[in-house]
């Protein structure tokens, strides 16, 4: 468990946060949602130790985090393959490159992987941010609207390549999104943000199995409702 205890954070006379609390259960996708400027992003990096809070605690987070941002922030000047095998840091440069390849085969990409960055467009290259994220072994992955400004069958198939590598390993995921169907299919728990100082609105665990969101859409509608509907 990931507890946040009686976190306040404040940029200058900004207050986003007072006395917050909070609990991540490990080994689950877990989704911030709120309104732009609510305090998403300063969440996701007081979680992941980038962002200093001014009081509180927090129990249960690891120096071992991965991250795919908006902006995949790929080497330009590495090969699809090296971008990964970067991260592995591997003494190993065989072992290394097999393991990149799975990757990237897992993306469908295996036919760029000599390709640059500047080569790829943009949903291929948050393909490779994806499969860069995952080879790494982190204990924790942090994600910041991953999937913004993509068209809606690119986000579907990135998030079926994203669930095929989550189901490896079932690592922790915190991600951020103002997409709610991609909250829906992602994550076992939507926690609502509101406010200022920025409080829980609401939380909601999605209890369907994710492979079963994708098909059976309808099964996702009254929980869109739920979030649509709360005032
Ligand atoms: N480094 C900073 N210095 C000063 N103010 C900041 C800083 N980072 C964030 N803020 C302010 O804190 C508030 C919360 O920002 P944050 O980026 O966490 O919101 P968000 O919910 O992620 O927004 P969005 O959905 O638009 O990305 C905003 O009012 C923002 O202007």
């Amino acid at each position: 468990m990931i507890r946040l205890k009686n976190i306040s954070k404040a940029f200058d006379d900004l207050v986003i946060f007072k006395d917050f609390n909070m609990d991540i259960e490990k080994g689950k996708i877990i989704c911030f949602l709120g309104a732009s400027g609510c305090g998403k992003t300063t969440l996701l990096n007081i979680i992941s130790g980038t962002l200093e809070y001014d009081i509180g605690s927090i129990e249960g987070t690891s120096d071992n985090v991965s991250y795919i941002f908006q902006d995949t922030r790929l080497l330009p000047w590495a090969t699809i393959e090296d971008n990964i095998t970067f991260v592995l840091k591997s003494n190993n440069e065989i072992d290394a490159k097999k393991l990149a390849k799975k990757y990237i085969d897992i993306v469908k990409l295996t036919q760029f992987c000599k390709y640059y960055p500047k080569q790829l467009s943009g949903g291929m290259k948050q393909r490779v941010s994806i499969a860069r994220a995952f080879a790494y072994k982190a204990e924790m992955l942090l994600m910041d609207e991953p999937f913004q400004g993509l068209d809606y069958d690119l986000k579907i198939e990135l998030i079926n390549a994203f669930l095929e590598l989550w189901e490896e390993d079932n690592r922790t995921v915190v991600f951020v999104t103002h997409d709610i169907d991609e909250a829906l299919l992602l994550a076992d728990k939507i926690y609502i943000l509101e406010g200022r100082p920025a409080k829980i609105k609401k939380e909601l665990s999605i209890d369907i199995p994710k492979r079963d969101r994708m098909v059976k859409k309808e099964s996702l509608d009254n929980y869109r409702e739920m979030i649509t509907k709360i005032d």
